[in-house]
């Protein structure tokens, strides 16, 4: 034994007098080791044999979503009639050998899937194909939102944070939120960092810039075409230098016109070119949504996030509606005191107007 090895013995021994023998002191260290790991949270995912959730689960579960040092024990919820399926999905997730994958419950009943959950991503749903509006997809999937909202109502924790991604986003949200009473409001929210993120695509384009010097655009309102991508308080910093969106991009023609059509129809043309919707680029927007909402925004950057109206902006309460917002410690706040032009506020007015219909009517398919 060389004379380190005598000394870190002695210490052991004094360290530990009831165990005489080195392995144990690696042994007590991996213990340490484990007992300073966060416990596992629960993730549910709805729709989890479709093609968003074939792109999302592993961003999930290799740490891109909540960082590289937390578990995640996945809760894949799909009908009965796809289970086979995710019994694919699964094995794929096994075979992923992925370090922060703890365990995978796979189910069709929304009870088991929402048990105890710390986050539930609301993807299943009935897609928009090709030619049909989003109205035409209210029927088909207001009841999915109203018995999931039922089942977070009554298993999973209070302090859940739900992401709704399934289409008509920001109306479904309304309805789970609706449903499950004994959970705040403000933890249920829809997707519109899709949105958020091919504003800044689209500006970085024209720009010939990369998507990192764009910051602070703003959707506002509806996951849908009515939303209104808003430039005028973006700025862009390139070389260090800071530039207001409208001056770097100087076609105000442009950002009023093309650029928010484009934006609005982004989803449309998608479906068009590939026959289904968004999926991979739709996968990286949950994880950018969940990742700022539980991590926080940078310093000073904006994020959209879909969430209960309260009035901000003079848009009603009731409904769930886009809004520039920053994350910190787990919450997100409504960025306040921005000013609105009078083209600006015509465009919210309306798709705010398209969720108070979609509300209307989605209240009078349930009854
Ligand atoms: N908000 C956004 O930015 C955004 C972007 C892209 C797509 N979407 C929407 O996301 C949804 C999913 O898109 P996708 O391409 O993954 O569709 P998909 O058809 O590939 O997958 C949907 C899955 O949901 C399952 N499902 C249906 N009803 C369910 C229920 N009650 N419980 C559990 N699972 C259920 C289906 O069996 C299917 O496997 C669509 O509504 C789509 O329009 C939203
Ligand atoms: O509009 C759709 O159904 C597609 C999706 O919401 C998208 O924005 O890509």
């Amino acid at each position: 034994m060389t004379t380190t090895q005598k000394r870190i013995r002695v210490l052991h021994q004094q360290l530990y007098p009831e165990s005489n023998s080195l392995n144990q002191i690696q042994h007590n260290q991996t213990l340490a080791r484990m007992s300073n790991r966060k416990e596992a949270v629960r993730v549910v995912v709805t729709g989890a044999a479709g093609q968003i959730s074939y792109s999302l689960l592993p961003l999930i579960a290799n740490g891109a979503m909540f960082g590289p040092d937390q578990d995640v024990i996945l809760h894949l919820l799909e009908v009965e009639f796809v289970l086979p399926a995710l019994q694919g999905v699964v094995m794929e997730l096994e075979d992923g050998s992925y370090p922060l994958l703890k365990d995978i419950v796979a189910t069709s009943d929304a009870n088991v899937a929402f048990k105890d959950a710390d986050f539930a991503i609301l993807v299943g749903a009935f897609p928009r194909k090709d030619g049909m509006e989003r109205a035409d997809l209210l029927s088909k999937n207001a009841g999915i939102f109203k018995v999931q909202g039922q089942a977070l109502d009554k298993v999973a924790k209070k302090s859940v944070k739900v992401l709704v991604v399934g289409n008509p986003a920001n109306t479904n949200c309304l309805l789970a939120q609706h449903f499950a009473p004994s959970i705040p409001k403000e933890n249920f929210t829809a997707l519109t960092r899709l949105d958020h993120n091919r504003a800044k695509g689209q500006v970085a384009k024209k720009l010939g810039v990369s998507v990192r010097d764009v910051h602070n655009v703003i959707i506002w309102g509806n996951h849908s075409s009515t939303q209104y991508p808003d430039t005028t308080v973006g700025h862009v910093v390139v070389n260090g230098e800071k530039k207001s969106i409208r001056d770097a991009v100087n076609d105000n023609k442009y950002l009023e016109g093309d650029f928010i059509s484009t934006v609005q129809k982004r989803g449309a043309a998608i479906i068009a070119a590939r026959k289904f919707s968004s999926a991979m680029s739709a996968a990286n927007a949950i994880v950018d949504h969940i990742r700022d909402w539980v991590l926080g925004t940078p310093e000073g950057e904006y994020v959209s996030m879909a969430v209960p109206s309260d009035g901000s902006y003079d848009i009603p309460e009731g409904v769930i509606y886009s809004y520039p917002v920053t994350c910190k410690n787990g919450k997100y706040t409504i960025v306040q005191g921005l000013t609105v032009s009078e083209f600006s506020r015509g465009k919210m007015v309306a798709t705010y107007e398209e969720l108070a219909d979609e509300k209307k009517a989605a209240l009078e398919q349930l009854q």
